[in-house]
């Protein structure tokens, strides 16, 4: 440990082509990566000393799952260090009977006991630690299960502006290493109790036979233990150091069996270079592991030498005690059973330790994450919200994004009518997608006041608001899962009904998608599995469609839905979203095509954060110089289509808003 201590941590060499593909060493930007710099630097005594903390982190978070289990686990463990004591107690009985004075029949017979002994002790022990071993695999599921669990609960339910706060994602993204951790920090705390009691066990039989064997003991084990400590950081440490070497190898291996290089592989030779620089990496790789072995070998050399004149002391001053009739015979013998079982408990303690202060740090990591996660949880509870109806106001709302320097909407004062279809359009970056996060409650206004309902978002129970949304956003999550399911999770609290999911595609004009498809409703829409298939952008656009429909909420929010869709299907799909306002459906509509916005019943018009104008297409299209009208008109010509569009059916009502407000 000293070793590694006094030395400056080892720079590794980095292979030319590591150099000239990557830069350098290829190390991840993970939050987790940080740990691993601190900790090989960390000597072992310091990790030692914090030993009791760690093991007492797990116990905490074991008993809290299971108390029994966890009572189990320790009641087997102890039990197992007390049968060692009591096995070396009869080995020592043994011993005193086959070395009495004599015939060899009675002697034997004198034994006997003990050797019955140790035969029930041997039983016992195999019996405990079958019980151990049920109990960790018990325990050790469960409290991981409840860490996960509790992680992205609370992980999936953080304010959306939290989110933006770079540190907090952070934190929250470093939480995930942690998961498993747990799991991994009881099975190496069951080791580390395991070997501790074992070596009390040993030690106190030891000290109970003459006290000199303590010191034996002592002196035997230490240089085996230094040499286990030695060889334990300098493997991690070259772990640590040639894992980038190996990462660096992985991702350029990947690359050339891939589908997505083969062409340039071939026609440019990219896969000589590729192969060529695998060989020189894995050289680097080659040269470290030889060079870790020979270092260990030597530690080893070195331990087993130390160990060896160590017992060549020892068992001099044991001779001397023997000699001068300070010791029987019994005690010497059981002195070195003791000491030849410790040493494996002694290399097992020092391998754990190690790898439970790693996890302790990613457990750390966890915690960190929940209790940052819960902070900005959001709330739960609040003032109800009644069903259906969405009468939604907006009365000077400003809007700043968390480390934003200027608001990305400013005193927007709107009301989106219920039952209707509402436009939202302006320019890129104008702020429409914010205005329908703010409504949808993902985001709380910075200041000014958003009702649902006449009640206040802030003081509204935000489960409730959600229930009442459905989202069809630019971005909407390709969920890689079977066609069926990515149409259910639009409403996953209820029992899956496969008419209306086969309504919500007809509607969603998917059924054709679903029908193309090998395995229909069954396909898993992502490549490499069994089922497995991919589905081109605009047929996920539909399917996505199909999902926001089967949510069947009072207010559907549609970001740019027609992006990927051919010019036939993006008629049919802003016709149809039309239809939705049938049943009290009410569509916040935000897209570019100006074209399709023309028929919605009232339009609202950003720019840089400021409602500039509303009215219906028409009110807005009579603002002389107005900027929806010189949006339209820069469309209108790309298709030579005059100013009225009569691209959909007319509007069924007149505008609600019949004061146009361009300003
Ligand atoms: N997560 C964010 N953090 C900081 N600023 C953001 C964030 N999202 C958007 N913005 C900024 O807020 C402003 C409004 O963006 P928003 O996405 O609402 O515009 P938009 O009108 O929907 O644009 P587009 O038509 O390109 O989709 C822009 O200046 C944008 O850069």
């Amino acid at each position: 440990m000293t070793l590694l201590r006094r030395r400056k941590a080892r720079e590794f060499p980095v292979s030319d082509s590591e150099l000239l593909l990557f830069g350098g060493a290829l190390r991840y930007d993970a939050p987790f990566a940080t740990h691993q710099k601190p900790l090989v630097r960390m000597t072992f005594w310091a990790m030692a000393r914090q030993l009791p903390a760690m093991v007492a982190t797990v116990a905490r978070a074991a008993w809290r799952e299971d108390p029994a289990a966890l009572l189990t686990l320790l009641g087997a463990e102890l039990g197992q260090g007390l049968t060692r004591a009591f096995g070396l107690v009869a080995a020592n009985r043994v011993l005193l009977a086959l070395f009495a004075a004599g015939p060899t029949a009675e002697r034997l017979r004198q034994a006997l006991p003990a050797l019955l002994a140790i035969a029930v002790v041997t039983a016992v022990s195999a019996l405990l630690s079958a019980v151990s071993v049920a109990a960790a695999g018990q325990l050790e599921p469960k409290v991981e299960r409840v860490c996960t669990a509790r992680f992205y609960r609370s992980a999936v339910r953080v304010e959306l502006a939290a989110l933006e706060d770079k540190e907090f994602h952070r934190k929250l993204d470093a939480g995930r290493f942690g998961t498993d951790s747990v799991r991994l920090m009881l099975s190496s705390s069951v080791t580390v109790v395991n070997a501790l009691v074992g070596l009390a066990a040993a030690a106190g039989v030891l000290a109970l036979l003459h006290p000199a064997l303590v010191g034996m003991l002592v002196l035997i084990a230490s240089p085996k233990g230094w040499g286990a400590v030695v060889s334990a950081r300098r493997q991690y440490a070259s772990r640590h150091a040639w894992i980038e070497h190996r990462r660096a190898i992985s991702v350029i291996t990947s690359t050339l069996t891939s589908q997505d290089s083969a062409a340039e592989i071939r026609v440019h030779g990219a896969g000589r270079m590729l192969v060529d620089a695998y060989d020189d990496m894995s050289g680097t790789v080659e040269q470290e592991q030889r060079r870790l072995a020979r270092a260990q070998a030597a530690t080893q050399t070195a331990a087993s030498a130390l160990s060896g004149a160590a017992a060549v002391a020892a068992y001099g001053v044991l001779w001397l005690l023997l000699a001068s009739g300070g010791m029987p015979l019994a005690v010497a013998g059981t002195a070195v059973i003791a000491v030849r079982s410790s040493g494996a408990s002694l290399t097992a303690l020092v391998m754990q330790v190690n790898r439970l202060y790693e996890e302790a740090m990613y457990l750390g990591d966890l915690e960190d994450a929940c209790a940052a996660a819960e902070r900005h949880a959001i709330p739960t509870g609040g003032a109800p919200l009644a069903a259906g109806v969405t009468d939604i106001r907006l009365k000077k709302v400003t809007f700043v994004y968390p480390e934003a320097a200027t608001p990305a909407l400013c005193e927007v004062t709107l009301a989106v009518p219920p039952g209707k279809v509402v436009a939202l359009v302006g320019e890129n970056g104008s702020g429409k997608t914010t205005l329908s996060k703010l409504i949808a409650g993902l985001y709380l206004p910075t200041s000014g006041r958003l009702t649902w309902n006449g009640t206040d978002v802030r003081e509204l129970d935000r489960d409730q608001l959600f229930d009442r949304v459905a989202v069809l956003s630019q971005d909407f999550p390709r969920w890689p899962m079977t066609a069926r399911a990515n149409v259910h999770i639009g409403r996953p609290g209820q029992r899956l009904d496969q008419a209306r999911i086969e309504r919500a595609a007809a509607e969603a004009d998917a059924t054709d998608v679903i029908a193309s498809l090998p395995h229909q409703w069954d396909s898993l829409v992502i490549k490499g599995f069994e089922r497995g298939t991919q589905i081109s952008g605009g047929q996920w656009q539909r399917l996505g469609s199909a999902r926001a429909r089967y949510r069947r909420a009072p207010l559907l929010i549609v970001d740019e839905p027609t992006s990927a869709l051919d010019p036939k299907a993006e008629v049919e799909a802003f016709q149809s979203l039309r239809t939705l306002t049938d049943d009290g459906t009410t569509v916040l509509l935000i897209t570019h095509r100006l074209a399709a916005t023309a028929t919605a019943d009232l339009i609202y018009v950003l720019d840089r954060g400021h409602l500039v104008g509303e009215g219906t297409h028409e009110e807005l299209m009579a603002v002389e110089g107005g900027l929806y009208r010189s949006m339209y008109e820069l469309q209108a010509a790309q298709y030579g289509i005059g100013p009225d569009p009569h691209s959909g059916p007319a509007r069924r009502t007149g505008s609600p808003h019949a004061q146009p407000a361009q300003t």
